[in-house]
């Protein structure tokens, strides 16, 4: 075998071995399925059999004598098989649902702890498939197949005993036929591992390009692009059925293999059974049971072939997902739970360095500056310097690869995640506001608000006037179709939440897209009047918020090369002066 193919193959091992051991919590439900779906095919094949031997009987006249018994075993055979089968539907659905609930949230739990460097590097469409169908998949697998796949055993072992009792040459032909049967699948199996993988990614693909459209289109009708971009879709669609109808043929194949072995077994069992009855060999009334135990035969080996033939897909979303599971957490949450209360809240960055992977150049380089408390450091710089990197680091989206940040003398990474996110409130560009009224969306900045303190906090951000006006005021809910709240509005949200939160430091990065210039100085307003006197931060893009800073951090390429207020810089020759000379439009915004 290549080297390249053991590896793949001993990946697959090790993620099926995986996904057995994930069901270990709900060991006993399965038990519970298995035990249920066993006993129901019990059932099925004990009726079938005496309705069988019932009916031979019948027909040599000899059935009533016996009538009674046998019917009474009829009727037990009947009655467990419908208990069963309420069993099995009621575990069945209580490990598939469980299944289901417990990877998406532990899914979502990592993410929590990957994120952003993880999301950052995939799409969102991806992420969403990710999330359900590929946990639909293995959901499929470890809740209704590795269970069906031990029952399919077993009654094939029962059937196979009981066939031995009547003649074992029946029997042995019964194996020979079951070893097709089941080989079928795994002859076919390397082809059906790579269209598996083909339709995860296509599906995750076209999932993708869809969802990207559809967060993209106020861009693509803006670019004129959107005609393109539907070329696009349907070529993503296209491509997916492509995909899925390659598996679907190689489905077909092995399904038409395996009926023509089934056929074939039953033709064979029938004319051998025939034989051994004329040569008396056999009793007539063992016929018709022969006959229907064979039929049954089939069910649980085609499901055990079903689950082969899906193998390929669950291996592809076993794969993502444990993609997941083992990224390692791009920042840990070691720091030490402490009592921040009298801490002083002057930010430093101490010879910061920083790059976003290992095979990148570095972003940040030597990177130092100090916040006094209450002071607010605008960072200014052109397109790409390293701003929001700082900003990232602070809030710990990454940690610093050189260097620290400290927060009163304290490292941050020696702090915990609660801490920080205790100490800071961010105001970022993007304002994501969840699809929930207007109050909870303010309310996310301190869960245990009042109604009162969130409206306090609204009109402190400037923000009261124009929620008033919207359909239901504060319960307008603000993912709601043909409602939209404008960049700036958005903008006060976050401002809100922030006074609400009322941490002390914050956080900005100032929105680049122009804002009318209402909105701009209500949120001007609201910074200066009610988070003023906090130790503040902002990535600068407009003259006016540079103006007001304490002090900029002039970057460039990742370093630092100036350090000042603005009147000072804009009097020396330097960095600064050119960039402002270059690249302040009309509108005072610093263009990138
Ligand atoms: N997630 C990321 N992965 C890899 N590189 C990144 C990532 N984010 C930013 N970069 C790179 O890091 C550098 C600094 O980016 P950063 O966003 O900090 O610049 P910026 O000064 O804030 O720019 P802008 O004003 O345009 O927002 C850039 O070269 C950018 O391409």
């Amino acid at each position: 075998m290549p080297n390249g193919e053991s590896k793949h193959e001993t990946t697959r091992i090790k993620n099926t071995l995986r996904l057995i051991a994930s069901m270990k919590p709900y060991s006993l439900e399965m038990i519970a399925t298995i035990v249920t779906t066993f006993l129901k095919h019990i059932g099925t094949i004990g009726s079938a059999g005496i309705v069988a031997y019932m009916a031979a009987l019948a027909m040599e006249g000899r059935l009533l004598p016996e009538f009674r018994v046998l019917f009474s075993w009829l009727c037990v055979c009947i009655v467990l098989r419908a208990v069963m089968y309420y069993g099995e539907m009621w575990f069945g659905h209580d490990v598939a649902y469980r299944v289901l609930r417990d990877f998406r949230i532990k899914l979502y739990d990592k993410m929590e702890t990957i994120s952003p460097a993880f999301v950052l590097k995939k799409r969102s469409g991806q992420i969403g498939a990710t999330l359900m169908s590929d946990v639909e998949i293995l959901e499929w697998f470890l809740a209704h197949t590795f269970g069906s796949f031990l029952v399919a055993v077993a009654i094939t072992i029962v059937l196979l005993v009981l066939l031995a009792k009547i003649h074992i040459l029946l029997s042995l032909l019964m194996m020979i036929f079951s070893i097709l049967t089941i080989w079928t699948p795994f002859l076919l199996q390397k082809k059906a591992d790579e269209q598996g993988r083909q339709v995860r990614e296509k599906a995750a693909e076209a999932n993708a390009v869809t969802i990207e459209g559809i967060q993209g289109l106020r861009e693509l009708l803006t670019l004129n692009y959107l005609e393109r971009y539907k070329g696009r879709n349907k070529e993503s669609m296209q491509s997916l059925y492509d995909a899925q109808l390659t598996y679907g043929k190689r489905a077909g194949t092995e399904s038409a293999l395996m009926q023509i072995f089934v056929g074939v077994f039953t033709v064979v069992v029938m004319a051998v059974t025939a034989v051994f009855v004329s040569q008396n060999v056999l009793a007539f009334e063992v016929y018709p049971m022969v006959v229907m135990l064979s039929a049954l035969l089939f069910s649980p080996i085609i499901e055990v072939c079903g689950v082969a033939r899906n193998l390929g897909n669950v291996f592809a979303a076993a794969n993502r997902i444990q993609t997941v599971f083992d990224t390692a957490p791009v920042v840990k949450d070691d720091g030490k739970d402490m009592d921040c209360s009298s801490l002083q809240h002057r930010v430093v960055f101490e010879h910061v360095s920083f790059r976003y992977d290992d095979d990148l150049d570095k972003v940040l380089d030597n990177v130092s500056f100090a916040i006094e408390p209450g002071q607010t450091v605008a960072l200014v710089g052109p397109s790409g310097a390293g701003k929001s990197t700082c900003i990232n680091l602070l809030l710990r989206y990454w940690d610093a690869e050189g260097g620290s940040i400290r927060i009163g003398g304290v490292d941050i990474r020696h702090m915990s995640l609660d801490n920080l996110r205790d100490l800071t409130a961010a105001v970022l560009q993007d304002v994501f506001l969840f699809n929930v009224s207007i109050r909870e969306n303010i309310r996310l900045g301190r869960p245990e608000a009042t109604d009162g303190e969130i409206e306090e906090a609204a009109k402190a951000a400037y923000a009261h006037d124009f929620i008033m006006e919207l359909p239901n005021g504060y319960d307008t809910i603000a993912g709601e179709r043909g409602f939209c709240l404008s960049g700036g509005q958005r903008q006060r949200i976050a401002i809100a939440r922030a006074v609400l939160k009322n941490p002390p430091i914050l956080v900005l990065d100032e929105a680049v897209s122009s804002l009318d210039s209402e909105n701009e100085k209500f949120i001007q307003q609201a910074l200066h009047d009610k988070l003023g006197d906090r130790t503040t931060v902002v990535v600068a893009h407009r003259l006016s918020t540079i103006m007001a800073a304490d002090k900029l951090v002039v970057l460039d390429k990742g370093r630092v090369v100036q350090v000042g207020h603005h009147s000072e810089l804009i009097a020396q020759e330097g960095f600064y002066k050119d960039l402002v000379a270059n690249q302040v439009d009309k509108s005072g915004l610093l263009k990138s």
